[in-house]
C-alpha cells in the first residue's frame, strides 16, 4: 500500500508538538526508543524523524514527501519548497541584535562588521536588499555567546522571548523575519501521494480550527437574548434553548479564543449569568 512519507524533527523544539498534532489528527505511530523511522497503525502514513537541517533537501528530491518545519528553515535552506499549511505552534523572530551598550542608529551601524549567525542564506539576502556588506561567520549553535568572546559584532538568531539575549547582555535591533511551525511538500509528489496528503491536511485543519476556538454556553433572560446574540461573534447562528426556569434561555456559541475575552464584560453587563467556555475537540466545516 502506498504510504505518504513525513518528516518531523527527530529532537529539538519542533519534535514534541509535531507529534501532538498528528495524535490529535487521530494518528497512532508505533514508536520505539531511538528509532528514525516508525509507521502509523491507522493512516497511511511513514514517519521519518530527521534533523531539520537537512529536511529541506529531502524534500527537494523527493526522498521525502511532506515535512513539518519551521518557516525560517525553509527560508534559509528550500526557499522554493510551498507552505500548505501554517500551524501556530513554534512562534518566533529571525533578528539582528548588538550588545547592549552599542549605539546602533540603522543598519549602516553594520556596515563591514562581523555578524555570527547560523542562518547565512537569510543574513545575506537581507544585507544585500540593504546594501550592506558584512563579514559572515557561520556557527551552528550557542550564537549568543559570540560578541561576548569577541567572534563577532552582532548576531542574528531566532528570538523568542528575548530571554536569551538579555542573558548574554544583547539588545535586538532589526527583525529579519517572523516564523511559525509550518507544514510543506515535496515538488515531486504523485497523485496516489496527493490524496493522502489532502486527508491529513483535512484533519490538520480540524485540529487547528478546533484550538482556536471555544464553545461558549451562557444563560440569560429572554428579554435579554436577542442583545447578546448581537454581541456573540459566533460561527453562524447560536443555539437558544429555553431552560426548566421560566423566562430563561441558554445561549451555545462557538467563538474564536481571542475574542471571547474582548466580549465578556459586554455579555455580563447585556444580562448573561453562568458562563461557560469548553475547548473542541475537532471542529469540521
Ligand atoms: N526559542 C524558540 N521559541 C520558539 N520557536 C523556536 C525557538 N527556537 C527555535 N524555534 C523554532 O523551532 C525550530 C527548531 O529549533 P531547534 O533549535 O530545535 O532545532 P535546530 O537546531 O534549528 O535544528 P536541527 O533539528 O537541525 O538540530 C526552529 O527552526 C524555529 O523555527
Ligand atoms: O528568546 P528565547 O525565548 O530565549 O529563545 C531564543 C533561543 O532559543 C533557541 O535556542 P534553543 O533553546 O533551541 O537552543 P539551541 O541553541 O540548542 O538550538 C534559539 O537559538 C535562541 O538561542
Ligand atoms: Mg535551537
Amino acid at each position: 500500500m502506498t504510504k505518504l512519507k513525513i518528516a518531523i524533527q527527530k529532537s529539538g523544539r519542533l519534535n514534541e508538538e509535531s507529534l501532538e498534532l498528528l495524535k490529535n489528527c487521530g494518528i497512532s505511530i508505533d514508536n520505539g526508543k531511538d528509532q528514525l523511522k516508525a509507521f502509523a497503525r491507522n493512516f497511511p502514513l511513514e514517519v521519518l524523524y530527521l534533523r531539520n537541517g537537512d529536511i529541506p533537501q529531502y524534500l527537494l528530491d523527493g526522498v521525502v514527501d511532506v515535512a513539518i518545519l519551521g518557516e525560517n528553515t525553509l527560508i534559509e535552506k528550500g526557499d522554493t519548497l510551498p507552505i500548505i499549511e501554517k500551524l501556530g505552534f513554534s512562534k518566533c523572530k529571525v533578528s539582528i541584535a548588538v550588545p547592549k551598550e552599542v549605539e546602533y542608529k540603522s543598519i549602516a551601524d553594520l556596515e563591514g562588521k562581523r555578524i555570527a549567525t547560523s542562518y547565512p542564506n537569510t543574513v545575506n539576502q537581507f544585507l544585500e536588499q540593504k546594501g550592506i556588506n558584512s563579514d559572515i561567520h557561520v556557527i551552528n549553535g550557542s550564537v549568543e555567546i559570540a560578541p561576548n568572546i569577541g567572534l563577532a559584532d552582532a548576531i542574528v538568531d531566532i528570538v523568542s522571548s528575548g530571554s536569551t539575549l538579555f542573558k548574554n547582555n544583547l539588545k535586538e535591533v532589526e527583525e529579519l523575519l517572523k516564523s511559525e511551525a509550518v507544514l510543506t511538500v515535496s515538488p515531486s509528489l504523485s497523485e496516489e501521494k496527493k490524496i493522502i496528503l489532502d486527508k491529513l491536511q483535512f484533519r490538520i485543519q480540524s485540529v487547528l480550527k478546533a484550538r482556536n476556538n471555544k464553545y461558549v454556553l451562557l444563560n440569560a433572560p429572554n428579554e435579554k437574548v436577542k442583545d447578546i446574540i448581537k454581541i456573540l461573534p459566533g460561527m453562524k447562528s447560536p443555539t437558544v434553548l429555553p431552560l426548566a426556569e421560566e423566562g430563561w434561555s441558554s445561549i451555545h456559541t462557538v467563538i474564536n479564543k481571542d475574542k471571547f475575552w474582548e466580549v465578556i464584560d459586554e455579555l455580563k453587563s447585556n444580562g448573561a449569568e453562568g458562563i461557560l467556555v469548553c475547548p473542541i475537540e475537532k471542529m469540521v466545516l
